[in-house]
């Protein structure tokens, strides 16, 4: 496995990183988890981080932050740069009003004489330390102030992207890291500004003290370079060697979070004491960490030699210093009292490299991922979901796929292979087929949350490349099994369907009428003010069922043009499940598109069209009875066999307690006035059990409970 960053490497004689897999990531995620670093050839690629490199780029962090600080609070920003120049300035003019105390009180004449004539520069040397306490409460206040506004800009900057990239970017792995290692960048971009303004404080510092002794001696200008320079290449390879190795440890972060998380959520919570799960996590959770530690200890042990060597360089070019200056001395070559300032000079100097360098370490490291925090937001905006296009005509009209193609990357077989099919505006159409055979991926197609390969699906004559997403998203309403249980308010839960609008009681209270969900609320002890979820004060947890219907009253609030329903009624019970669908029914009867997946066929039998999926292709389309003519023709896997081989489970049983007709409940409506004003396909009222038992003894002439 390569090693991310050229230069960065893993502890001579310490473990290579395929060996630092653990047992525990072979088995909960199938391999290790430390990143391979394969991303040059990927459009994420890190910039490169070679020490000329990062060198160069520490310029472009101080404007980066500058840029940050500037959108956040300009007079903040204005007040920070004016009191740390000031701050500059005044340790400059205080060094050179020092050399003046010195070269009076060391000038020749009585000394209260000497003291008087040094008295004026004493003063100010005093004044400009005053000054300098009062400009750093200025740099501290409006660094106060500037730091929060710099992190919560950074963190919309940060979700507004993650928000709006295409659902395939979400799902990408390399687009996730980014996102992850971005995440720290909102985080760090607050401390930059603190950090940037103590490495230019300490800059100002440095070139003060360095314009003193350039006034005083030369030729010790370079020797304080050469004390600098050990110390700034230590600074960057610690936080580039920290930087690397948190990168290539993100899929380990992110592993640890999630195990964390899944400890303490309340769905796991019951697996995770009835099975045991717990302590097992707890276990692997455990060594994963330790790997974790040995990472660290490393890390550790890299920057103590770093600081070392660099704290012995810096120190040799320290002694040449001194001992350029006893030269200098010792040859008369420079008073006494100019070689007391030379000395304060250096001392201040030194002050400042090492503040510098401390700065410069965590500004280094906190750049780099605001670094990543810019590439997001570039690679998240060429990922986005466009904005603007084509409108959508206010008539609603048919929605058309022909040879619709879409493969999950990775996958050699295409989820969607080739399907063309029509849905006729207010009509209800019923996905169906075996697992895996691409009901989903077709339906996340026609939404618009994925992009098709090949083919092209229109609304209206418009193609969905060329329309405005946001209005195609606009008429749809999503009720999948797994819809997005929201820990707020019932009622937040509800309006939370048309996010934007000005909350209407009656509607919400029209929608859970609809749904029946106005009877779970009822239920509730603050009705729809209570939380649902539990752990927060007012909360209360609902069931699966409840919460399905919670969730069609969110759709039924949204009002959708077109419904895609996925299991829409997998948690309730029987008389709710029949209920649920004769809704459903009831919102094609108002002119709502519903595309409905279900593997309950009973339901899906009242469908206007009945479209079959076997490995992405569509492989039968029509009406229930279309389709339960063609009987043996389709197949053992086909539609009549499946429909068979499901009702054969209930038919027995219905006849034993002589049930009344339930399919009637399925019923399609007889009245059907379509938003757009054309007819829906409508088909006589139908006994499923009546048909599936002419059905099957037509076609097989033997009774179906038999079969
Ligand atoms: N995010 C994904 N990445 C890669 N492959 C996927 C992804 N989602 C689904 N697939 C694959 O695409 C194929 C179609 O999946 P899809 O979810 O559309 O099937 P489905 O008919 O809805 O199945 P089910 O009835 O089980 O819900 C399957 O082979 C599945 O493994």
């Amino acid at each position: 496995m390569p090693y991310p960053f050229k230069g960065v490497r893993l502890p001579r004689g310490g473990p290579a990183p395929a060996e630092t897999t653990t047992e525990s990531e072979e088995l909960l995620f199938g391999g290790p988890l430390l990143y391979d670093y394969g991303f040059s050839r990927h459009e994420l690629a890190a910039a490169g981080l070679s020490f000329p490199a990062m060198a160069r780029r520490i310029p472009t962090m101080l404007v980066l932050a500058a840029t940050l600080a500037w959108r956040a609070d300009r007079r903040a920003l204005l007040a920070v740069s004016v009191a740390e120049l000031g701050m500059g300035l005044a340790r400059a003019f205080g060094l050179v009003a020092t050399n003046r105390v010195l070269l009076q009180l060391f000038a020749g004449g009585p000394t209260p004489e000497r003291i008087r004539a040094a008295l004026p520069a004493l003063l100010l040397v005093g004044l400009l330390g005053g000054s300098s306490v009062l400009l750093s409460a200025v740099s501290t206040a409006a660094t106060g102030r500037l730091e929060p506004k710099i992190e919560g800009a950074a963190t919309v900057e940060f979700l507004s992207r993650a928000i709006r990239v295409e659902l395939s970017a979400i799902q990408d792995e390399e687009f996730h890291r980014l996102l992850d290692s971005a995440q720290f960048g909102a985080a760090e971009a607050r401390r930059t500004v603190g950090e940037a303004v103590a490495v230019a404080n300490a800059v100002i510092g440095m070139v003060a003290a360095g314009g003193v002794l350039t006034v005083l001696a030369p030729v010790l200008l370079p020797l304080l370079v050469l004390i600098a320079v050990p110390r700034a290449w230590g600074a960057v390879r610690t936080a580039r060697s920290r930087y690397a190795s948190v990168q290539a440890w993100l899929g380990h972060m992110r592993a640890s979070r999630l195990i964390t998380s899944l400890l303490t959520d309340q769905r796991a919570a019951a697996e995770v004491r009835v099975h045991g799960v717990g302590a097992w996590l707890l276990r692997h959770f455990t060594q994963m960490s330790r790997a974790n530690e040995a990472e660290q200890t490393r890390l550790a042990r890299r920057r103590a030699g770093t600081d070392l060597a660099s704290a012995a360089l810096s120190g040799l070019a320290a002694l040449a210093t001194y001992g350029v200056l006893y030269v200098l001395l010792t040859d008369g070559q420079l008073p006494l009292a100019v070689a007391g300032t030379a000395v304060l000079g250096i001392r201040s100097g030194v002050a400042s490299i090492t503040a510098m360098v401390s700065q410069l370490n965590g500004l280094y490291e906190s750049a780099l991922y605001v670094g990543d925090l810019h590439q997001l937001c570039r690679v998240g905006d060429r990922l986005a979901i466009p904005s603007g296009g084509a409108a959508l005509p206010e008539r609603v009209g048919a929605l058309e796929l022909k040879d619709l193609t879409f493969s999950y990357p990775g996958r050699a077989e295409p989820a969607v292979d080739r399907v063309s099919l029509t849905i006729e505006p207010g009509t209800v159409i019923a996905l169906v087929g075996a697992n895996g055979s691409g009901k989903t991926t077709l339906a996340k197609l026609i939404c618009g949350l994925l992009r098709a390969d090949s083919g092209s699906l229109t609304w209206d004559g418009v193609e969905i490349g060329a329309a405005d997403r946001d209005a195609w998203f606009g008429r749809i309403g999503l009720l999948a099994q797994d819809f997005q249980r929201w820990p707020f308010t019932a009622r937040a839960n509800v309006v939370v369907g048309r996010p934007e609008a000005r909350v209407d009681e009656d509607g919400i209270r029209r929608a859970a009428d609809f749904a029946d969900a106005g009877s779970v609320v009822t239920g509730l002890s603050n009705g729809w003010s209570t939380i649902l979820a539990s752990g927060y004060r007012n909360s209360e947890e609902i069931s699966g069922g409840q919460w399905q219907k919670v969730g069609a009253a969110r759709v039924a609030y949204r009002d959708p043009v077109l419904l895609i329903a996925d299991e829409p009624t997998s948690a309730l019970d029987a008389r709710a499940e029949v209920d649920a669908f004769r809704r459903i029914r009831g919102l094609a009867a108002q002119g709502t598109t519903v595309v409905l997946i279900t593997h309950r066929l009973a339901a899906s039998a009242s469908a206007d069209v009945i479209f079959v999926l076997n490995q992405g292709r569509l492989v039968e389309q029509g009406s229930h009875e279309e389709l339960m003519a063609a009987g043996a023709a389709s197949g053992p896997d086909g539609y009549a066999a499946l429909y068979r081989l499901q009702a054969a489970q209930y038919v027995a049983e219905a006849r034993i307690v002589g049930s009344a007709n339930p399919s009637a409940l399925y019923a399609k409506s007889e009245h059907c006035p379509s938003k757009s004003g054309i007819p829906c396909a409508r088909n006589p009222e139908r006994n499923y059990v009546h048909d599936h038992d002419s059905q099957a003894q037509s076609d097989s002439g033997s009774e179906p409970g038999e079969a």
